[in-house]
């Protein structure tokens, strides 16, 4: 495994525990239940240009508006939870933020970095796991971090070693040699995040990391992701696990009908309450909860 010099912003990634082996105690399991957000961070000085910055993005789809003039800041440091019920807009935001599909009005910027204006600056500085986005699946998964890493610019010998360091800790070294098309679907998140962070970028936006993910290997990738955060990364994820965006996450933001219903840190948008419970007050609760006669068997 590499030394922690190849990683400049990942000083501490190697120092978290392989999947399945025995966690440390500050390494909870994300699928327990709520736990206080961890504090918003100190080094986000007042002033300091955001990570991630949305002005007025959106876009419409034939008659659905997806996005609707939304605004959203994701101050550096931080650790972001984008949450919202289905349909809400989250991977329409999230496309248009990381140049994956272009808003009808609107703004993304990646630090001072316009993303439409600047996209190949702007995505040097962010790695992305987008939904539903098809990677190379004829590749193994040794190739696709590794043709990522290229496609970057970054030296061979680099790109070598920390795609060996990422399929250790991310538990896919025994798959390396398979060709993705044959990943299980947690096995194609693992890999595509992998591919998202092989140029340790300033800013990963995470579409839904953990989905299909099994609870080893998702305790694994939140210590990845924490020890990207302290290192002075900065995350942004969508989920639809309250539990584990409370207890990830400094910040959230709850979109609903392509609108920002309620931004910022963790503890602010709850205000003491269970973040679900703030969620369904906000979004509101869905059907009449009425039972479908013919299901009572
Ligand atoms: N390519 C598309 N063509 C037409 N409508 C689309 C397209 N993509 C998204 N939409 C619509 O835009 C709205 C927002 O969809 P989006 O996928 O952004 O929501 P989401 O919050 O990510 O949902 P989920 O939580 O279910 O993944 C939905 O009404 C969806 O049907």
């Amino acid at each position: 495994m590499a030394g922690s010099a190849a990683w400049p912003n990942l000083p501490d990634m190697m120092s978290i525990p392989l999947s399945g082996s025995s966690a440390s105690s500050t390494a909870a399991d994300p699928q327990d239940v709520a736990a206080p957000a961890p504090s918003a961070p100190s080094g986000a000085a007042p002033g300091e240009t955001p990570a991630l910055t949305l002005h007025g993005l959106t876009k419409r789809f034939g008659d659905t508006l997806a996005v609707d003039a939304l605004d959203m800041t994701v101050p550096r440091g931080s650790f972001y939870g984008f949450v919202g019920p289905n349909g809400a807009g989250k991977t329409t935001t999230l496309s248009m933020a990381t140049g994956l599909l272009r808003p009808d009005a609107g703004h993304a910027a990646v630090g001072d970095v316009d993303v439409w204006a600047s996209p190949q600056r702007a995505k040097q500085a962010m790695g992305v796991l987008a939904d539903g986005v098809l990677l190379f699946t004829k590749l193994t998964g040794r190739q696709l971090v590794t043709y990522s890493g290229l496609l970057r610019g970054m030296d061979r010998a680099t790109v070598a070693e920390r795609t060996e360091d990422l399929l250790q800790v991310l538990g896919l070294a025994e798959a390396a040699g398979k060709l993705v098309a044959d990943y299980s679907a947690g096995m194609t998140k693992k890999i595509g995040l992998a591919a998202a962070m092989i140029h340790a970028p300033q800013l990963l936006v995470l579409d839904e990391p953990f989905e299909a993910v099994d609870p080893v290997s998702a305790r694994t990738i939140r210590g990845l992701l924490d020890s990207y955060v302290a290192s002075g990364g900065t995350v942004i994820l969508s989920s639809h696990v309250m539990d584990l965006v409370q207890r990830m996450c400094t910040h959230v933001g709850i979109i609903a009908d392509g609108r920002l219903l309620d931004a910022g840190t963790t503890d602010e948008v709850r205000g003491g309450a269970d973040l679900e419970a703030r969620f369904v007050e906000l979004v509101g609760a869905e059907g009449g909860g009425e039972e479908l006669s013919w299901l009572r068997l």
